[in-house]
């Protein structure tokens, strides 16, 4: 291979990977309870009003406007579920009915009084109060999604949220876009299977297994492939029985050792790299590119590079290919909490924890990229400009979270 790599400028290298992407068109209907992180692959349309009756908010009393202060009969009880002649609307002066949260309200109804703001409750009466609020406590048919509204779009990704929507509607069956299949694999003599014993030569394979994870953290379904010995001929070999998936992922040979294949190999293979080399730290010497239909990232074996490089690359260009419409990554807004130095002329990736606001970096920022322990020490992600040689203390920062977890102690929650 080349032995010089030219480092594409970070920017140009992100636009470069999207650019890259033409999104799924492939669609499968899939039941609800599957649906979770699949992406929509049409709008769906509200065909049933939310509410879909006029319906009390509150176990009380149902009662015309203009009867505050009276003195009312209950002229009957209405359970949620009930119809029909249950929920006639036939009060006569002074009467009102008593209801309970979630059941209808007859036409004649204008207000609900929760059961607990009346006076004088017995079996057959009770004393309403003067100051009513009309319509308190009544849901409207309708008023919080009409039939025909769109209620969710085609590129969302499905949350427990858009299930209680999809859900509401009756809707069973979801059409989504069809999983992207995804090859994981890693390269290296060195490496040893996790079942495997492992001599003090030899280190354990975690990055394949650390991808997978965080792919299906993120939704996707990868496949792990085994491991690409280091060299050219068998790593050719290896890399041609690949070309039916729609993105390959390695790690490690990709750099400048006399072991590093991977690019050639690929290239072998009819890759058509769009980058190979970007001026970031760590992640110096990952690349991408096409393969005939097959997408490829072939990152760094340092295992904390892998991980990063994974996230702030592959994870987007992957929800775009996926037909995602949101791919972008959101940055969480933290104070600095102690100042540290970054590599100027490159865009460093720093490893910290953001807890309550608050950003912390780990170990000061002096870890190496081939240390693992980090990864786990840490939940966010900072990343730095070129120019930027130093984070000052309490300096205002935006943080890519990474490793969502809950935090050990109770903080205020409230605003
Ligand atoms: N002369 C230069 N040498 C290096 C450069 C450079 O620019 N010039 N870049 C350095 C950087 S930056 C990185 S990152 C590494 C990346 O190199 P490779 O992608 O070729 O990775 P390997 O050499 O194969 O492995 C690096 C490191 O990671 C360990 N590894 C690999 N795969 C796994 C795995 N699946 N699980 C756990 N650990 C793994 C491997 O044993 C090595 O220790 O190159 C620098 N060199
Ligand atoms: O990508 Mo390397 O891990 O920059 O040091």
């Amino acid at each position: 291979m080349n032995n010089k790599l030219t480092y594409l400028d970070f920017n140009e290298a992100v636009k470069k990977s999207l650019e890259l992407i033409v999104p799924t068109t492939l669609t499968q209907k899939i039941p609800l309870l599957e649906a979770l992180n699949k992406v929509i692959a049409q709008d769906i349309i509200c065909i049933k009003n939310l509410p879909s009756f006029n319906n009390s908010a509150m176990d009380g009393f149902a009662v015309k406007f203009e009867d505050a202060g009276k003195k009312l009969n209950i002229k009957r009880v209405i359970y949620a579920g009930d119809k029909d002649e249950k929920i006639l609307a036939n009060l006569q002066d002074n009467e009102c009915y008593k209801i309970m949260t979630g059941a209808q309200v007859p036409n004649d109804a204008d207000t609900i009084i929760p059961i607990e703001n009346c006076l004088e409750v017995t079996d057959k009466t009770v004393l309403i109060p003067k100051d009513l609020k009309k319509g308190s406590n009544l849901r409207i048919k309708g008023e919080e999604q009409k039939k025909g509204n769109i209620l969710l779009k085609k590129g969302e990704v499905i949350r427990s949220s858009h299930i209680t929507l999809l859900a509401s509607q009756g809707i069973v069956m979801v059409e989504v876009f069809k999983d992207i299949s995804i090859a994981v694999l890693s390269t290296g003599d060195e490496l040893k299977e996790p079942w495997e014993i492992s001599s003090e030569d030899e280190i354990y394979n975690c990055n394949s297994y650390a991808l997978i994870s965080l792919l299906k953290e993120k939704g996707f379904n990868a496949t792990y492939s085994g491991v690409i010995p280091d060299d050219l001929n068998k790593s050719k070999e290896f890399i041609s029985t690949l070309k039916n998936y729609d993105v390959v992922i390695t790690t490690g040979g990709i750099s400048m050792g006399d072991a590093d294949f991977v690019a050639q190999a690929f290239l072998d293979n009819g890759l058509e790299p769009i980058f190979h080399g970007v001026n970031l730290k760590p992640g110096r010497p990952i690349m991408m590119g096409k393969m005939n239909k097959t997408i490829v990232f072939s990152l760094p074996g340092n295992p904390l590079t892998a991980m990063v490089n994974m996230h702030l690359f592959a994870i987007p260009a992957l929800k775009k290919l996926q037909g995602s419409s949101c791919f972008y990554h959101d940055v969480i807004k933290a104070k600095n909490k102690k100042e540290f130095k970054t590599k100027q002329g490159r865009v460093n990736i720093v490893l910290g924890t953001c807890e309550n606001g608050i950003f912390t970096v780990t170990r000061d920022n002096k870890y190496g990229s081939g240390m693992i322990t980090v990864l786990y020490e840490s939940n966010a992600l900072l990343v730095t400009s070129k120019d930027t040689s130093s984070i000052s203390e309490e300096q205002e920062v935006g943080v890519i979270s990474f490793n969502n977890k809950l935090i050990n102690k109770q903080i205020d929650i409230f605003n």
